[in-house]
């Protein structure tokens, strides 16, 4: 078996249907406009201070009305720990998730893409808050994406699990401010054990190259007393 083909790719197509179109994996659901809306302003203030050293920017009380917004929010916000609960009686994780999330603003995000092939796909570039080496994506944020895109591979691939070994050969720099492309694909299964591959390419250039052992297991839901997720797609 080629390393890049799925492990039955048959298989994948009577799980999935004949025919269909690529979806983003698993749909995020939509939820108050408004709440996007400030996630995004805040990736654009994330992005900015990224890029505020040795900057021109007069920042007199700029930390001022930063800080009066953040402590309006704060005032408004469920703690912590009571966010862990609500973030379980919704949509789960899809929504907070760190690399897609649309309520999350360390997250990019990535958008993902479901193909034909059973494999999960998506662009992104990636700009100076993702820093590692000079001009080059910080391996930790790579290993962060795959380690996530892998998980959805593996439900686009019905499969789930935790991650129980994860690992990565950097082949190249990873080059920020230009679109990357990131694929992850089920590579085998065996009774609870998924073995998913992923890659990291800029343009035909391979950068990253990952592989993670996956277990099915679940784990107790914050705030539900008895409850297990089974972390396939952030529901129960
Ligand atoms: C739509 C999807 C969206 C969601 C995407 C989310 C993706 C995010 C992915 C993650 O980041 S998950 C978070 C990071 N992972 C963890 O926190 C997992 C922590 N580890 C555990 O909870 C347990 O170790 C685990 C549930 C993974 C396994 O514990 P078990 O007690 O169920 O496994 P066990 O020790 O019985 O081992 C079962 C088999 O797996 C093998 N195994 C376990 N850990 C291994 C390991 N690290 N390396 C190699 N093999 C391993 C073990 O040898 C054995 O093989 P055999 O059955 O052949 O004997």
């Amino acid at each position: 078996m080629r390393d890049d083909e799925l492990f039955s790719f048959e298989d994948a197509r009577q799980r999935l249907g004949e025919s269909f179109d690529p979806l983003p994996v698993p749909a995020i659901p939509p939820a108050d406009p408004d709440l996007d809306r400030v996630v995004v302003e805040l990736r654009r203030l994330r992005d900015a201070s990224a890029a505020l050293a040795m900057s021109e920017v007069e920042l007199g009380d700029i930390a001022d009305r930063l800080g009066e917004v953040a402590s309006l929010l704060e005032s408004r916000v469920a703690g912590p720990a009571d966010r862990l609960e609500t973030m379980w009686k919704g949509a789960g994780t899809r929504r907070s998730n760190p690399v897609s999330g649309p309520e999350n603003p360390i997250a990019p995000p990535v958008d993902f893409v479901g193909c034909d092939d059973g494999s999960v796909m998506a662009t992104v570039t990636l700009g100076p808050a993702y820093q590692g080496p000079p001009g080059c994506v910080h391996g930790g944020i790579s290993a962060l994406i795959i380690d996530h895109m892998m998980g959805l591979a593996n439900h686009w691939g019905g499969r789930y699990g935790m991650t129980a070994h994860y690992e990565l050969d950097y082949r190249s720099p990873t080059p920020l401010l230009q679109p990357l492309t990131f694929r992850c694909w089920v590579h085998e299964v065996d009774g609870r054990k998924t073995w998913t591959h992923g890659t990291i390419h800029a343009g035909d250039r391979l950068c990253v190259e990952a592989r993670g052992l996956f277990l099915e297991a679940s784990v107790p839901v914050p705030g539900q007393p008895g409850t297990r997720s089974t972390v396939a797609d952030g529901s129960q």
